[in-house]
This record gives structure tokens, C-alpha cells and sequence, in this order.
């Protein structure tokens, strides 16, 4: 099976990196001094599950120059969504899937306006990353599981066997994927809220009683839209954040506070933004997100200088 990860970074860059080492045909769509970077010293990849070095990466900015595969996997920032979607032509053909890990609920909409839907399939991932710098990707430790559709889909079962035999990477197929993708963007919205706002790692956050207090509202206001969208979130659900949350090491931060960070583009229009927007067609009031959309708006397009 021929795959392409369109985007090398802290998820493209890690999942591809873990299916060469596991015997993978895998090519990178990357760009900019990260594919240069690639190119001159190889991949390496950072993780408590085991550092890695991929020498010779078959990588390029021109998808014409890796061709037809059988698998696509789309992990680019939301902001980057449209652009990369209408350069994958030359990766489809017949069979060709394409499975989105991208956070939020908008992706797989974005990439139906490229490619033919029945090839898109929705995917979510809770392992969690950063390019530390051009050609090296942080992998943080902490959750492993991949979700996707296509639970029946030859492509996605071939997946699974390369991911089976790969490390560090969990993946399981559903039949449904709408409620997975729901649930993690509700997960998300508030990790990446509170995270990039109160600019901290989530265990300071969880051990702080006000901060905690925030986090939480944040969930709450998330799970209040979700069901007026006609996702509510299954039993249990308030718990099983808690758990999620508390697997990763304290340390770790959502990718938009790391973007926020290094003075990147930042997701949140996505998703504190998406929550703000669904919560003003429900009637429902999202204080908690509303407020980290308004403050980090500013943001929104990469640092503003603070003089
Ligand atoms: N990081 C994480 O922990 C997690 C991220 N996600 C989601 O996964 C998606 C990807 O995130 P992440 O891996 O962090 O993103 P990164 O920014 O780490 O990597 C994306 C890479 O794709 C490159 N890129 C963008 N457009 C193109 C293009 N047209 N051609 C070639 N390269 C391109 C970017 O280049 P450049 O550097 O120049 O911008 C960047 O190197 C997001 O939706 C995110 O929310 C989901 C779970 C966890
Ligand atoms: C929090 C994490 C790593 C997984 O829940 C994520 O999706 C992100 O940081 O974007």
C-alpha cells in the first residue's frame, strides 16, 4: 500500500515516521525549511515511546512528484485546510482514501469540495506533537489512539495491520465516526482553550481550583452544544475527559498553546471560535468560549508583537 502524509508535522511527521519504521510505503507532502531540513538530515522524531531517525524520506512539496496512492493521510492545520485539499489531485486515483486527523468538525467538509465524498473519511487522533524545528517532531507521550472510519474499507484494513505491527499507534475503525469526531472536539475545544489562554500544561491547570474551575466550564459549554447539534455526548463522558486529560504528562499543552507559543497561526477559529458560532445559532450562551475566542482572536493569524 502506497501513502502519502499530506503535512510532516507533529501528526503527519509522527504517524507517517512510526509506519516506515514499521515496513510502510510512505512519501511526505511538506514544504519550507522543514522539507529542506528533511531532505539535507532526514526525519527524526522525539518520543518517550522510542526517538527515531528516517534517513532517506521520500518527501516533496509537489504532489505530482509522489503520484497516485492508495492512502492519503491530511494532517494540516485548519488554516492551511483549503489550499492543501485542492493540491492532493495528483495523489487520487481510483481507490484512493483520504482520512482527515485534523481537529474540529469542519475538515472533512472542506476536503468534499476536492475530493469526491465517498473517498473522504474522518478520522481523530489523541497522540499529541510539535515540530520542535525544521525536520524534528516532538511526540509529548501520553494517549496513542487513532480513530477513524471505514470500518470496513479495505484501505483502512490494511491500515490497521501496518499500524498493528507499528509503535505507539492505537487505531481503530468505527462504523460511525460523526459521535468520535464530536467528542473530541469538545475534548479538544477546552484543552486548547484553557491551555493556550491560561498559558500552562494541563496539569497545573486540573491541580489549580479556579483554573480547574475554567477547564471544566469550558467542557460543560462544549457538551451543551454538542447535544443542541444533535451530538450529545454518551454517559460517562464528563469522567472520561477527566481521564484523558490526566494521561498526558502535566506538562503537556494543546497544539494551538504551542503554536501560540512560537508565534504561529493558531486553530481558534475552529474550535473556541466553532463553539462561540454554534452556541449564537442555538441560543445557547458560551461565556467561557466566547471569551478565548474574542482574546485570542487577536492572535489568530500568527503573534502580534507586544510593542
Ligand atoms: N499536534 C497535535 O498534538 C495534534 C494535532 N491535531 C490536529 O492535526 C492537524 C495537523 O496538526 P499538526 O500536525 O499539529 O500540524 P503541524 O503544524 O505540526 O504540521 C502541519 C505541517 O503541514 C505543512 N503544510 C501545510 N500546508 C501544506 C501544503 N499545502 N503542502 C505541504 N505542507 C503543508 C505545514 O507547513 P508549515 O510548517 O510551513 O506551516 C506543517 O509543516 C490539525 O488540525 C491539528 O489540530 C490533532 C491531534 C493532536
Ligand atoms: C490535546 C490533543 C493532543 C489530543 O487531545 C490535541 O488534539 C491537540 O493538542 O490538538
Amino acid at each position: 500500500m502506497r501513502i502519502a502524509m499530506m503535512g510532516a508535522g507533529a501528526i503527519g511527521g509522527y504517524i507517517g515516521a512510526r509506519l516506515v519504521e514499521a515496513g510502510g510505503d510512505v512519501s511526505f507532502v511538506a514544504r519550507g525549511a522543514h522539507l529542506q531540513a528533511m531532505r539535507q538530515n532526514g526525519l527524526r522524531i522525539k518520543s518517550p515511546a522510542g526517538d527515531l531517525l528516517l534517513r532517506d524520506v521520500s518527501a516533496s512539496d509537489a504532489p505530482a512528484d509522489i503520484g497516485p496512492v492508495d492512502l492519503v493521510i491530511f494532517a494540516v492545520k485548519l488554516y492551511d485546510c483549503e489550499k492543501a485539499a485542492a493540491a492532493l489531485g495528483p495523489l487520487i486515483a481510483g481507490n484512493t482514501r483520504v482520512v482527515t486527523l485534523q481537529n474540529g468538525i469542519d475538515g472533512i467538509e472542506i476536503l468534499r469540495r476536492h475530493v469526491r465524498g465517498d473517498k473522504v473519511i474522518g478520522g481523530a487522533t489523541y497522540l499529541s506533537g510539535f515540530i520542535n524545528k525544521p525536520g524534528e517532531v516532538v511526540h509529548a507521550g501520553g494517549l496513542t489512539d487513532i480513530l477513524v472510519g471505514g470500518h470496513r474499507d479495505p484501505v483502512i484494513h490494511e491500515l490497521h495491520a501496518l499500524c498493528d505491527r507499528a509503535i505507539g499507534l492505537q487505531l481503530k475503525s468505527v462504523a460511525e465516526i460523526d459521535s468520535v469526531l464530536w467528542e473530541k472536539f469538545v475534548t479538544l475545544a477546552a484543552f486548547s482553550g484553557a491551555t493556550s489562554l491560561m498559558r500552562s500544561g494541563i496539569g497545573p491547570i486540573l491541580g489549580d481550583p479556579e483554573a480547574r474551575i475554567f477547564v471544566e466550564q469550558l467542557r460543560d459549554e462544549g457538551m451543551a452544544v454538542a447535544a443542541a447539534a444533535g451530538h450529545p455526548m454518551a454517559e460517562g463522558f464528563e469522567d472520561r475527559v477527566i481521564k484523558r486529560w490526566t494521561a498526558f504528562p502535566p506538562h503537556v499543552k494543546s497544539s494551538m498553546a504551542n503554536d501560540l507559543e512560537r508565534g504561529k497561526p493558531i486553530e481558534v477559529v475552529w474550535l473556541s471560535g466553532r463553539m462561540h458560532e454554534l452556541g449564537m445559532k442555538f441560543g445557547l450562551a458560551t461565556p467561557g468560549h466566547t471569551a478565548v475566542f474574542r482574546a485570542l482572536h487577536l492572535h489568530a493569524a500568527g503573534a502580534v508583537p507586544w510593542r
